[in-house]
């Protein structure tokens, strides 16, 4: 409820992109994008290689101009503003620090560009290497830095103008898996000090999902769906961001009837599910229906009529809890995953023996294709 109403609070858009249109010749990247960022929000763009994510952010930043329709930043449309003018900074992915400068130089240089007399830009720039831990290093030269701490140097040079909006393409792409864990947690925090709209680029679900306070999932120019991590993972609208996010597992199934919220459907041959109805999908639709691993579980015998009869194919551990892969005998094979910290409640069954798999409550959810 606290979202909705700060959502309904125009005041607090900080960007705003109107029914944008994106064409590069023949070539349609962007259709009619429509979306609101909120002032101080995390907001994340997501999804796969050339959906055109960061297209729409050089066309916030102004890199790009917009085909068709308008972008406004703090209620004033921006198309006619310069890339520097914009009150707008962004961070790329591979840092473009100044290889011959320190460290407190390549800070500082920005805000000297901006008018800043030297001596206010290296104060400055010290308070921003302070805020992003790098202080013992501002007399070093980038090459003497790791991969994350130059990126760090790189987020501070962004924010030491002070943007209102900081934008970014895939910052944490080239650092390793650790490392780029770190810097996820880093940056939300900097975001939270800040008060700085972040606008974040990623075709990495899980980062999306870390970070944002909302998230934008596109495909091929298009936005599929725009909602909190929550809700995308949890009610996504289509195949594609089911799919997209995270891991599923999709059954083929028709739907014969609709009451009370929920609907009644079967599978190819005949075993009867029940699940949540979904607006626009009714009565006689063959639609997908769409079940996280970890909302499923094992048993020897079925524990409602709904029970999936199978047999294991393999159990896999991966550290944190064991999947395991179900061949059904009606559909497809199934991942079931179970958290080391269910084991003492949840049962794992060896290779080849026949067993049921169940869905907790709620967790089937119908798809729009
Ligand atoms: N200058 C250009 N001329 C023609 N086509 C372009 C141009 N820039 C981008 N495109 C096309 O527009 C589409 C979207 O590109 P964009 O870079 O926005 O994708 P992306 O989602 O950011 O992908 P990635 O994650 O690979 O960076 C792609 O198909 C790309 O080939």
């Amino acid at each position: 409820m606290l979202r909705e109403a700060h959502l309904s609070d125009k005041e607090n858009i900080a960007i705003d992109v109107r029914d944008a249109v994106k064409r590069y010749g023949d070539f349609t990247a962007l259709k009619k994008i429509s979306l609101s960022i909120m002032d101080n929000e995390f907001f994340t763009l997501l999804g796969p290689s050339g959906c055109g994510k960061t297209t729409l952010l050089r066309m916030i930043a102004g890199f790009e101009d917009v085909t068709e329709g308008a972008i406004f930043l703090y209620g004033d449309e921006i198309e006619n503003l310069p890339p520097n003018k914009r009150p707008v900074n962004t961070v790329f992915q591979n840092y473009a620090l100044f290889p011959h400068m320190t460290i407190l130089d390549n800070v500082a240089f920005g805000l000297e560009m901006r008018g800043a007399s030297k001596a206010d830009a290296r104060t400055k720039a010290g308070e921003m290497l302070e805020l992003v831990q790098l202080s013992q290093f501002s007399a070093r030269k980038p090459s003497q830095l790791s991969g994350g701490q130059q990126q760090r140097v790189a987020l501070a040079r962004a924010l030491a103008p002070q943007p209102k909006v900081l934008l970014l393409d895939e910052p944490l792409s080239a650092l390793d898996l650790k490392l780029r864990k770190a810097m996820q947690l880093e940056l939300k925090h900097l975001q939270r000090e800040t008060g700085i709209t972040f606008i974040f680029v990623t075709h990495d679900q899980e980062e999306a999902l870390t970070m944002s306070d909302r998230i934008a999932v596109m495909s091929a120019g298009e936005m599929q769906q725009l909602g909190s991590p929550t809700d995308i993972y949890e009610r996504p609208h289509n195949m594609f961001v089911a799919d997209f996010i995270g891991e599923t597992n999709l059954l083929e199934v028709s739907v014969d009837g609709i009451a009370d919220g929920r609907a009644t459907c079967h599978l190819g041959g005949g075993h009867e599910l029940t699940c949540n109805a979904v607006d626009g999908i009714g009565v006689g639709s063959k639609v997908h229906m769409s079940i996280r691993p970890e909302r499923l579980y094992m048993s020897a015998e079925p524990t409602a009529s709904e029970g999936l009869h199978g047999r294991v194919k393999d159990n896999i551990f991966v550290g944190t809890d064991i999947t395991t892969i179900v061949q059904l005998d009606e559909g497809p094979d199934f991942v079931v995953r179970t958290s080391n910290s269910d084991r003492g409640n949840k049962r794992i069954f060896e290779p080849g023996t026949e067993m049921f798999v169940n869905m907790e409550r709620g967790a089937a959810r119908l798809l729009a294709d």
